[in-house]
């Protein structure tokens, strides 16, 4: 791993070291004020670049075109809502993603089935466990987003994020996120409302640099990514990790999200 990871700044390598305690100690402050941590130089840069390159004409003859109109809660409705709230206003997602199938032999798969990343990232999240997928492509994904594309404004399903910029794009892509806009007692579909018509004086806004892990807590922080603009796509992967091994998505699932089942 350490032809790949810099594992003199961040000793995920090392469990049992005070420098690995230390650092799971500051991710978890980082966490609990900002609801995210960010490891630059997690993966070497050069390494996240080339794997993007290396991908690229991948990402032009076989990845999944990911194509749909959303609305922040990725539901068709909400029950207590009209139709036509406006925190129910529906936005354009786009961009390509390759599957763990597709990926063989990258850094990134080969990042996502070491043990020691899932033990840092469940003590980070002060979990007793974390456990790669055990499914052929939903594991690790690796998205593209060209000129023109981009993620629209979402809350995730899940309760944390992984995820490890592997190209940054000349202009745009920026990750940009609204802390704690809602709670687990509270919708605010006003506040939803507001943010979505552009006038939360809270929003954030990161711009990560290649090699860059970052988990997140996006439950009730909404956020998205912006319009990438430029020749260069934004590449980045997003790893799946769950608190027992062997979890999978159905054939049906996998049809939805990747247009294949195997
Ligand atoms: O591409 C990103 O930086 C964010 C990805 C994300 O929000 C997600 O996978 O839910
Ligand atoms: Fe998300």
């Amino acid at each position: 791993m350490r032809d790949m990871l810099d594992l003199t700044a961040y000793p995920l390598d090392r469990p049992d070291s005070p420098e690995w305690q230390a650092l799971v100690t500051r991710c978890q402050a980082d966490l609990a004020r900002d609801g995210m941590f960010n490891l630059p130089g997690f993966m070497n840069s050069d390494v996240a670049q080339a794997a993007a390159q290396m991908l690229g004409a991948k990402f032009e003859s076989e990845s999944f075109r990911h194509e749909r109109e959303h609305n922040i809660y990725f539901l068709k409705s909400i029950p207590e809502l009209p139709e036509d709230h406006p925190a129910l206003t529906r936005f354009q997602t786009s961009n390509n993603t390759l599957c763990e199938d597709q990926l063989q032999e990258t850094p990134m798969v080969r990042l996502y089935h070491w043990a020691p990343f899932a033990q840092f990232l469940a003590a980070t999240m002060e979990m007793p466990a974390l456990f790669p997928m055990d499914d052929p492509l939903s594991g690790v994904n690796t998205m593209s987003y060209r000129e023109g594309q981009a993620l629209n404004w979402h809350f995730d399903r899940s309760e944390f994020t992984t995820t490890l910029l592997l190209q940054a794009p000349e202009q745009g892509g920026e990750f940009i996120y609204r802390t704690d806009l809602r709670s687990e007692t509270d919708p605010n579909y006003e506040g939803v409302a507001r943010l979505l018509r552009g006038e939360d004086p809270e929003v954030r806004s990161l711009d990560v640099t290649p090699g860059t892990l970052n988990v997140f807590r996006g439950k009730n922080t909404p956020h998205r990514v912006g319009n990438v603009r430029g020749d260069r796509a934004r590449v980045i992967s997003v790893f799946s990790f769950y608190d027992r091994p062997g979890v999978a998505f159905t054939e049906q699932e996998r049809l939805g999200f990747y247009g294949r089942a195997g």
